[in-house]
């Protein structure tokens, strides 16, 4: 009992999903005295679902999250996972499954509403007993609560999108992972931007912002102007990919952070969601149209750098006509627009 007391409150201590993941498997491990388990990230793409492992423990290791190489990949489609498929088809709270070597899976799905993003597997060499499976399930019940709690306190509650806190937190990871990357290839700072072309994949920031939007507010009221923020939110979520991410920033400005794209992809990409707002049949409103500013993310770039370079973009798509999308590394090799230096004196502005 005191070694589930202390696992209960070193999960709940957390204020972050890496943490309380590595935390809940490591519980779980020990108290079931499994094998292996993972938490695993259930993913929906047009329809389909998918599982990839993101956090992983296996017996006499400690845990550790999953390195993906590409993180644009959904992960495997769950008909490779049979029984989980139908546990999820079913809504329902367990499946198990024996496999050819007399290893016990057990998959937990954790459900919030009528949604499960994740779940838990635990792999062991023998049956559970039902004390286990009780165990276990107590522990899943408050990942549920903490989980939902920590969604809360990271989404912005008129749109459902992430907030402003949740950005600092994933740029921050964007540029690590990007940082690694020019590590790996043993880069002085810089170069590999230097190096890149027109065609290779790199990671995006965009700002978006609603053209008008006063405009809306005053001719609708605040009810009808909240109803087009909802809807832009929606049709952020569907033009971009699940390995986006999507922010409101506050008002009527959200900025989405794209993953491992080319330029071009990210043009059309970006360009794709405009055209996806501009012949949106707006109830009551009818049209509304957003401009939007975008810039390749640099690992040595400050954020306030980069969302100021961004924000540049968007001005100017603003002072040119709105509806548009522009590209400031375009706009400065085109003298449209002047270099923002990254330097130290910058970061304080
Ligand atoms: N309904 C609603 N309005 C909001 C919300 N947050 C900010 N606003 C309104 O958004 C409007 C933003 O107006 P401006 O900054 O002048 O920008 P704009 O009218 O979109 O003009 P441009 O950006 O130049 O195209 C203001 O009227 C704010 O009151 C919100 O959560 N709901």
């Amino acid at each position: 009992m005191d070694s589930l007391l202390k696992h209960m409150v070193d999960m709940t201590g957390h204020r972050d999903h890496t943490m309380l993941d590595v935390s809940v498997i490591s519980a779980v491990q020990e108290l079931a005295g499994a094998r292996q388990t993972r938490v695993l990230t259930l993913t929906s793409v047009r329809g389909q679902l998918f599982v990839r492992p993101r956090a992983i423990i296996v017996c006499g290791s400690p845990a550790r999250m999953e390195d993906h190489a590409d993180p644009s990949c959904a992960g495997d489609p769950i008909s490779l996972f049979p029984a989980l498929a139908a546990c999820i088809a079913r809504h329902e709270q367990s499946a198990d499954q024996v496999d050819a070597d007399g290893n016990h899976t057990l998959w937990l799905p954790i459900w919030l509403g009528d949604k499960a993003n994740t779940c838990l597997e635990i792999v062991n060499p023998t049956p559970y007993t039902s004390e286990t499976i009780h165990v276990v399930g107590g522990i899943v019940s408050v990942y549920r609560n903490f989980q939902n709690l920590l969604d809360y306190s990271e989404r912005d509650s008129l749109t459902g999108l992430l907030n402003r806190k949740t950005f600092d937190d994933q740029l921050a990871k964007m540029l690590q992972a990007s940082t690694a990357e020019q590590d790996a290839l043993a880069l002085p700072p810089g170069e590999l931007e230097r190096r890149r072309h027109n065609d290779e994949e790199r990671q995006w920031l965009a700002v978006v912002d609603v053209d008008h939007f006063k405009h809306v507010n005053d001719k609708f009221g605040h009810l009808y102007g909240d109803e087009v923020l909802i809807l832009i939110a929606n049709l952020l979520t569907s033009s971009f990919r699940a390995q986006d991410r999507v922010f409101r920033f506050g008002g009527e400005e959200f900025v989405v952070l794209l993953r491992s794209t080319s330029q071009a992809n990210a043009a059309r990409i970006i360009d794709r969601f405009r055209s996806n707002v501009e012949t949106h049949e707006f109830p009551q409103v009818g049209k509304v149209t957003v401009s939007i500013g975008y810039v390749s993310i640099s690992a040595y770039q400050a954020p306030v750098i980069i969302l100021g370079q961004a924000d540049q973009a968007l001005y100017y798509a603003k002072s040119h006509g709105r509806n548009k999308v522009c590209h400031y590394d375009e706009l400065v090799s085109g003298g449209l627009l002047q270099l923002i230096e990254s330097n130290d004196e910058a970061e304080f502005f």
